[in-house]
C-alpha cells in the first residue's frame, strides 16, 4: 500500500484528452473557452415539508485544467454543486454549460453519454463492484463504451495507480487506499475533461489519504484534467491553487475567480 506510484508501464498508456479538448487557446492570444460555466445556478427539491433551496445562485467559471477546491460548512451544498456539474442532477434553475454543453436542456440518455464522455468521479465511499476484478470494475465503463481496448487501458490505468500487479484482485482483498486507487484508475481511464472528487480521502487514514491526494493531483497533472475537489480538509484545499467557497447555497468566496473568469474569456450568456 505504501509503495511509491509507478509510472505507467502498459502498452495502451493512459492518454490526455484530445487536442484542443481540455486547454489551449483556438488561436494566437485566445483564451479557452471555460470548461464550467454555471450562472444563476438553483437547486431546488421538493419535500413533505415543502421545497428544499439547496442552491441559491451560483455563479461560476472554471477554466480548462483548473484544479478548484470547493470548501464551506457541512450542508452549505457543495455535493450538490458536484452532483449537477456531473449531470447526476438536473438544475432547477439558472444556466449550467459544461465541456460546451448545456446540462438543463439534455435529457437522461444524453446526460449518461455526457458523463461517459466527460466526466469522471470519485466519492468517499468507493463503488467498486464486489464481484468483480480491480481490472473489470476499471473496464466496464468503457466495455460499455463499445471500447475494443477497454482491457488494455483498464491495465494502463491501474498501472498508473500503482495496481499493476494487483488486477486480479476483488474489492474485498484489496485495503481501502487500494480500493480508492481502483476508484481513481476508473476515473480517469476514459479521459475525462472532468475529474470530480467528493472527500475522496474521508474514509482512508491520514498517511494513505495522503498517498490517494498525491495521485489524485499527479493524474490530474499527467493528463491535464481540470480537477474540482470537495473537502473539509483545509490541507487538501491548499493543494488546489483556487479555492470557492459555499455557504448556505451560495458561493461567498472564490480566491481565483477573477483571474480564471479573465482567462476565460467570455462570461455566461443571459438567460
Ligand atoms: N435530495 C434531497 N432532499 C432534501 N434535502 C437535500 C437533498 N439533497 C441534499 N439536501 C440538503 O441540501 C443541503 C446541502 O447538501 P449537500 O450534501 O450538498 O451539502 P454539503 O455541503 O456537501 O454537506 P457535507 O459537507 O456535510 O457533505 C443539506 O442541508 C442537505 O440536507
Amino acid at each position: 500500500m505504501d509503495a511509491p506510484v509507478p509510472e505507467s508501464r502498459s502498452a495502451a498508456p493512459l492518454r490526455p484528452p484530445p487536442a484542443g479538448a481540455a486547454a489551449g487557446p483556438s488561436g494566437p492570444g485566445a483564451a479557452p473557452p471555460p470548461l464550467v460555466e454555471a450562472a444563476g445556478l438553483a437547486f431546488t427539491v421538493p419535500t413533505a415539508s415543502g421545497p428544499v433551496n439547496i442552491l441559491r445562485g451560483v455563479d461560476l467559471r472554471i477554466a480548462p485544467g483548473e484544479a478548484v477546491g470547493i470548501v464551506g460548512p457541512s450542508g452549505s451544498g457543495k455535493t450538490s454543486l458536484l452532483m449537477l456539474l456531473a449531470g447526476l442532477e438536473r438544475p432547477t434553475g439558472g444556466r449550467l454549460r459544461v465541456a460546451g454543453h448545456d446540462l438543463a436542456a439534455m435529457d437522461e440518455d444524453a446526460l449518461a453519454r455526457f458523463r461517459r464522455d466527460h466526466v469522471g468521479i470519485v466519492f468517499q465511499a468507493f463503488h467498486l463492484i464486489p464481484t468483480m476484478t480491480a481490472l473489470e470494475n476499471v473496464a466496464v465503463p468503457l466495455e460499455f463504451a463499445g471500447r475494443r481496448d477497454a482491457f488494455a487501458r483498464a491495465e494502463a490505468a491501474l498501472a498508473a495507480v500503482g495496481l499493476g500487479h494487483r488486477l486480479g484482485h476483488y474489492p474485498g482483498q484489496l485495503s481501502g487506499g487500494e480500493q480508492q486507487r481502483v476508484a481513481l484508475a476508473r476515473a480517469v481511464v476514459a479521459g475525462p475533461r472532468l475529474l470530480l472528487a467528493d472527500e475522496p480521502t474521508g474514509n482512508l487514514d491520514r498517511a494513505t489519504g495522503a498517498q490517494v491526494m498525491a495521485l489524485l493531483f499527479d493524474l490530474r497533472a499527467r493528463l491535464g484534467t481540470t480537477l474540482l475537489l470537495v473537502t473539509h480538509d483545509p490541507a487538501l484545499a491548499a493543494c488546489c491553487a483556487r479555492r470557492v467557497h459555499m455557504e448556505d447555497g451560495r458561493i461567498v468566496a472564490d480566491d481565483g475567480g477573477d483571474a480564471a473568469a479573465s482567462a476565460a474569456g467570455a462570461a455566461v450568456p443571459a438567460a
